[in-house]
């Protein structure tokens, strides 16, 4: 239509702002409850009834869909895998991952801890399955209606499970492209061991990206996960955000909100 597609700053930046940058994004971005914020962990309050998760269908092998959406890489995930646990009053089934990133190794994630950005920060995208809720009727559209699981990325060791990832993003350099991969990859593949994922922080927010619905519980979790810098670069290198492939795809990150009332507690 007529009206300006969204994008992140630095592609308004260089398109004239023929586009809608973070500050003007429309629908739901403007309300009270958004993410993502900056988690002051001495603020955070523990709370007891956080417990650890349980993961189903995170060792599964698969042929990954990865598409290039213009936005961000997102990893299409197969049926079958679940969370329940981690305070979660249903159990919820993972849809998605996908990526923020920027070249500048700390301002790549979309949380901040105590005013520190990372490098990169990855979305395990959940829906919940309905009729699973422990609570009473499920009440539709509730403000926990999707769980992402953040997990921060830091400059380190280089890291072999991520590398066949790293490896097909030339083939989805154009947005609008979308491959399958040749190898098989599960989530255990990319993420923490399983035991290093009790401690995580937890608060009520929203989509990072419009319509900026607030139906999100996010989960950040304290293990941060190591990428080596050029498996980190390689995503503002290989990426682009316009078919012409003149704006590489970095900094594809929403500035902090304001937290407002909300409290963040912590496993
Ligand atoms: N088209 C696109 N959608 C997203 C997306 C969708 C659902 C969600 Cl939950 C998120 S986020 N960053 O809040 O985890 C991002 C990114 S780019
Ligand atoms: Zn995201």
């Amino acid at each position: 239509g007529a009206e300006l597609h969204w994008c992140y700053e630095i592609q308004a930046k260089v398109s004239n702002y023929s586009c809608l940058a973070p500050d003007q994004w429309q629908e739901d971005c403007q309300k009270g409850r958004q993410s993502p914020i900056n988690i002051v962990t001495a603020w955070t309050e523990v709370d007891k009834s956080l417990g650890c998760f349980s993961f189903s269908g995170y060792d599964a092998k698969h042929k990954w869909q990865v598409t290039n959406n213009g936005h961000t890489v997102m990893v299409a995930l197969p049926n079958g895998i679940t969370i329940s646990g981690g305070g979660l009053t249903a159990q919820y089934r993972a849809t998605q991952l996908h990526l923020h990133w920027s070249k500048e190794l700390d301002r790549g994630s979309e949380h901040s801890l105590d005013g520190e950005r990372f490098a990169m920060e990855m979305h395990i995208v959940h829906e919940k399955v309905p009729g699973t809720s422990k609570n009473k009727k499920d009440v539709r559209d509730s403000k926990d209606d999707i769980a992402v699981l953040a997990f921060l990325v830091e400059e380190g060791v280089k890291n072999d499970g991520f590398q066949p990832l790293v490896n097909v993003l030339s083939q989805i350099s154009q947005p609008h492209t979308e491959i399958e991969m040749t190898e098989n990859m599960s989530l255990w593949d990319l993420l923490p061991e399983e035991k290093k994922l009790d401690d995580y922080f937890r608060y009520q927010g929203s989509l990072t990206t419009p319509g900026c619905e607030e139906k999100v519980i996010w989960t950040v979790f304290e293990e941060h996960i190591e990428l080596e810098k050029n498996q980190i670069l390689a995503f503002s290198q290989r990426l682009y955000y316009d078919v012409q492939q003149k704006v590489n795809m970095t900094d594809n990150v929403r500035p902090v909100q304001r937290r407002g009332d909300r409290k963040v507690s912590r496993s």
